[in-house]
């Protein structure tokens, strides 16, 4: 039987959503990086592609007094693959923060939580992340959610140490997990994703993650967390090397760098809108 008639529509659907990830890029990079900046951040999966292509497009007057910082060996290929200069976050002085930072995200809620991971590169990204004075989120509208867990259903992604494992997944049934599974390599390779940084990722699922508790509950009864409330316990896990709950204060509370919480949250929309999230504004058009 052909496939042609039903997988048509799905590359159409999937052009759209590259298409509006480019959108998004193009508006973070045009609104977020000064040509006076020398040291930027950039995170990894599809969504960061465009934005090191937006960046490139800037010439190397802009870009080449400017040193990049990945968060994992992916934007390492990219930094590099662009011709721009390379550093590690591993170099940096003690208090000295990156001007900006760019990276995906899996789910992002109105307070600016966020899921990230899916591309098992979180210990990075937040590294990156709250290294730099500014963190600005690049995404497309499929990441746009009321509460975290109701659009990324694969569960929190949790770094592990390898020989944790199994305690952690104990640990996280006690604190509610519906289902807790180790990630399988990619297709074609036998065994456990293994992360940049040797680890392994356990990703968690919970009921959808509320911002504040409902009058008279406590954290984690039945299962009901916050994002605050199980981000700290996840943390608390021995042999949690972190999570992928961004979360706590945002970039524009803490101006010296170290907030988990972008700035902003960009969203590539399918009509070939972009909308914009921040906490004064909410969701409107960028
Ligand atoms: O957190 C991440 C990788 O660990 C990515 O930023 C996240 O998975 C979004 O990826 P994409 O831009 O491909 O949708």
């Amino acid at each position: 039987m052909s496939t042609t008639p039903s997988s048509a529509p799905d590359a159409s659907a999937a052009q759209l959503i590259e298409k509006s990830k480019f959108l998004a890029a193009n508006r973070a990079v045009t609104e977020h990086l000064s040509p006076t900046y020398r040291h930027i951040g950039i995170g990894s999966g599809s969504t960061v592609i465009h934005v090191v292509d937006v960046i490139s497009k800037l010439g190397a007057n802009i870009t080449s007094p400017m040193t990049f910082y990945p968060t994992g060996d992916q934007s390492r290929d990219l930094i590099q693959a662009a011709g721009f200069r390379l550093g590690y976050i591993s170099d940096l002085s003690p208090g000295h923060a990156l001007d900006v930072c760019f990276d995906g995200a899996d789910e992002v809620d109105p307070c600016l939580n966020l899921i990230k991971g899916g591309g098992a590169c979180l210990l990075q990204e937040k590294l990156v992340a709250t290294a730099a004075r500014k963190f600005v989120c690049v995404a497309d509208s499929r990441k746009i959610s009321n509460h975290l867990g109701t659009a990324w259903k694969k569960g929190i992604p949790i770094e592990v140490f390898p020989m944790a494992v199994p305690q952690v997944l104990g640990e996280l049934e006690r604190l509610g997990s519906l289902s807790a599974q180790v990630r399988s390599g990619l297709p074609g390779k036998a065994g456990a994703c293994v992360t940049d940084n040797g680890l392994r990722i356990v990703d968690a699922v919970f009921k959808p993650l509320l911002t504040e508790l409902p009058e008279g509950k406590q954290e984690g009864e039945e299962g009901v967390w916050t994002v605050d409330g199980l981000a700290r316990r996840l943390i608390e896990i021995p042999g949690v090397a972190e999570h992928g709950l961004f979360y706590g204060k945002s970039g524009l509370e803490v101006e010296s760098g170290g907030a988990q919480k972008p700035v902003a949250a960009y969203f590539g929309m399918e009509d070939g809108s972009v909308m914009v999230q921040t906490l004064e504004k909410g969701l409107v058009k960028a």
